[in-house]
């Protein structure tokens, strides 16, 4: 379907937008007012632009305070309408939206409101102009969308129809099945913005927090299906009030934008891209660095085994069950980091060519003959994900080391990798993990750490099996570190074990078990034992959680963890203890 975005989505000049919308490869824009009104090309001069772009102007909006006023006020919003009209006639645009007054409105009489609306349109009519109506969810006496319908129905104007955004709908938690009764030629024009649940006023809410659709809580797919199901043939346009977008790059959030109706177009079946699945499993976690000694004694600490090193290149595998870790020293300056992490899907071609239809970068590998050839793309923070088969053979490209089970053993698996992320990424990096890994995200959360609020989000499959937090650090902070999560069925012995030959942990507070115990009254030697072994303890109504972490090595860290009976989260009540104890780390260290 054709694409649209509104230019209030974006940073910049209206000239900066409108390329960036060009190279993003959307079909048309939504003109602001606002955005005209403050550029020095004139609106011929924004038209020529566009042509040249190949960009239609699909709207030019908005056009407000129209409907329930006094004939006084109407006659002057006739003449303000008459110059935007003269001004669209420039613009080459044919369609104006008109938001439902939250401004002007005195009279509550749907006979008067329409009448002005249907006026309103018999003046547009000359200059070929249609007239989109909108209910704003906090428009003074119009703020249902089956309301505006109702209006623009009693008006009965050959130019006359209605707008559908989806934010204002799904904000007030209305019922959007009613739109199938739209006649979808009378749908002029449909808006589609997602939202995180916010318990805010609306025009705040709106004003500031829209996401591009499969960031927020809403159901996009189910709205845009009703609107497809009443007959709109129109352009899906994105507008997207959103404080971090306005002010981040704009040929990046451009395309970033384009990539979430990419998605969502997939999703609701009006495009179809490769449908690999969710991954099956965590194949593998890659850290890189220029040396990355430290990180090798911790993995043997922790009773990971040595499976060797790589028959060409400066890497190392270290494994416990299907818990395998990839030491990368061809990063020649850098500190350790986590560079990849390699997921198994059921085909691997298929995963890529999605990943590419999304808009993700392919990442090209130096590989050498008779290796396994891996398919790589750059997640939004540059983590590198590698699409492979289960019968994925590289680990046979490994060896001089041990293929006996080390201390940790069978059964440790990847519980999860949690992924720090820029804040001005955070939103497009929801996006990547829902739509090119088809992870669903779970509700949004803040720890209270000692630099700022630090948001987390956990991207993961249904099952479980591949788990991805993403942290969002204080914009001002510089970038928390990350870590891989293994997990056991043993946590106190690997831990005492480790503890025995000399690894050490980040300590926690005496505090925290004072603490512990005030919550959770655990038997005294229970609450030793966490204590003796710095472990950290969580308890709901499906099953307990016991875990502990390394000291940060360079931006990495490693986490070890015990889930019991069906404990489903990632020790949430202790991330603020954990976060302070590393800045405690970070101080002495
Ligand atoms: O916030 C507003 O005023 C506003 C204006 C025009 C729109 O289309 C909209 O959805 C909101
Ligand atoms: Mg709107």
């Amino acid at each position: 379907m054709r694409t649209s975005i509104a230019t209030v989505c974006l940073s910049g000049g209206l000239v900066e937008k409108l390329h960036a919308c060009a190279a993003a490869g959307f079909d048309g824009v939504e003109i602001m007012d606002a955005d005209l009104v403050a550029a020095y090309e004139s609106p011929e001069e924004v038209r020529a632009l566009c042509d040249r772009l190949g960009l239609g102007i699909d709207l030019f909006q908005p056009f407000r305070d129209v409907e329930g006023v006094d004939e006084a006020t109407f006659a002057d919003t006739l003449r303000r309408a008459e110059a935007k009209l003269a001004l669209m006639q420039r613009l080459g645009a044919d369609t104006v939206l008109v938001c439902s007054n939250a401004g002007t409105a005195t009279v509550d009489d749907d006979a008067v409101a329409a009448d002005q609306l249907g006026r309103l349109a018999d003046l547009a009519a000359p200059y070929g102009v249609r007239i989109a109506y909108e209910a704003l969810a906090w428009g003074r006496y119009v703020a249902d969308y089956r309301h505006a319908w109702r209006l623009v129905q009693a008006a009965d104007r050959p130019n006359l129809g209605t707008c559908l955004d989806s934010f204002h709908i799904l904000s007030r938690g209305d019922d959007p099945s009613a739109i199938r009764e739209i006649d979808g030629r009378k749908i002029y024009f449909l808006q589609l913005a997602d939202a995180p649940a916010l318990d805010m006023d609306l025009l705040s809410w709106s004003r500031h927090h829209r996401l591009f659709p499969g960031e927020g809580d809403f159901d996009l797919v189910g709205f845009l299906g009703h609107v497809l199901a009443a007959g709109y043939v129109g352009p899906l346009s994105l507008e997207v009030f959103n404080d971090t977008f306005r002010q981040t790059d704009v040929v990046r959030t451009a395309a970033h934008a384009r990539r979430s109706l990419a998605w969502l177009s997939d999703r609701a079946g009006s495009e179809v891209l490769a449908h690999p699945g969710a991954p099956e499993a965590v194949d593998f976690v890659e850290l890189a660095g220029a040396d990355l000694a430290e990180l090798d004694e911790t993995l043997d600490l922790l009773g990971f085994t040595f499976r060797g090193r790589h028959r060409s290149k400066p890497v190392r595998l270290w494994s416990a069950g299907d818990a395998h870790v990839v030491l990368n020293e061809q990063f020649r300056a850098e500190a350790p980091h986590l560079a990849g992490l390699g997921v198994v899907v059921d085909d691997a071609g298929e995963a890529a060519a999605r990943a590419a239809a999304l808009g993700a970068p392919p990442v090209f590998r130096r590989t050498f003959a008779g290796e396994q050839v891996l398919r790589v793309v750059a997640a939004p923070d540059g983590t590198e994900i590698s699409f492979g088969g289960a019968g994925s053979s590289w680990r046979d490209e490994f060896t001089g080391g041990a293929d006996r089970p080390g201390a940790l053993g069978a059964g440790a698996v990847v519980d999860h990798v949690n992924l720090a992320q820029p804040w001005q990424d955070f939103d497009e990096a929801v996006l990547f993990w829902t739509s090119v890994l088809g992870l669903s995200s779970g509700a949004s959360t803040e720890v209270p750490g000692p630099a700022g609020l630090v948001r987390s989000q956990v991207m993961r499959t249904d099952d479980g099996t591949v788990r991805i937090p993403l942290n969002m650090a204080p914009p001002t902070s510089p970038l928390p570190a990350q870590h891989v999560a293994v997990r056991c069925g043993d946590v106190v012995g690997v831990a005492r074990r480790a503890r025995e030959r000399g690894l050490r942990f980040l300590p926690v507070p005496a505090n925290y078990y004072d603490d512990l115990d005030a919550r959770f009254g655990l038997p005294a030697a229970v609450l030793a034992e966490l204590r003796e072994l710095d472990l950290l303890y969580d308890r709901d109504a499906d099953g307990e959680f016991v875990h502990f972490y390394t000291p940060t090595i360079g931006g990495v860290f490693l986490e070890l963890v015990e889930r019991r009976g069906a404990y489903d989260g990632y020790g949430a009540p202790n991330a603020a203890v954990r976060l302070a104890a590393q800045r405690a780390q970070r101080a002495v260290g």
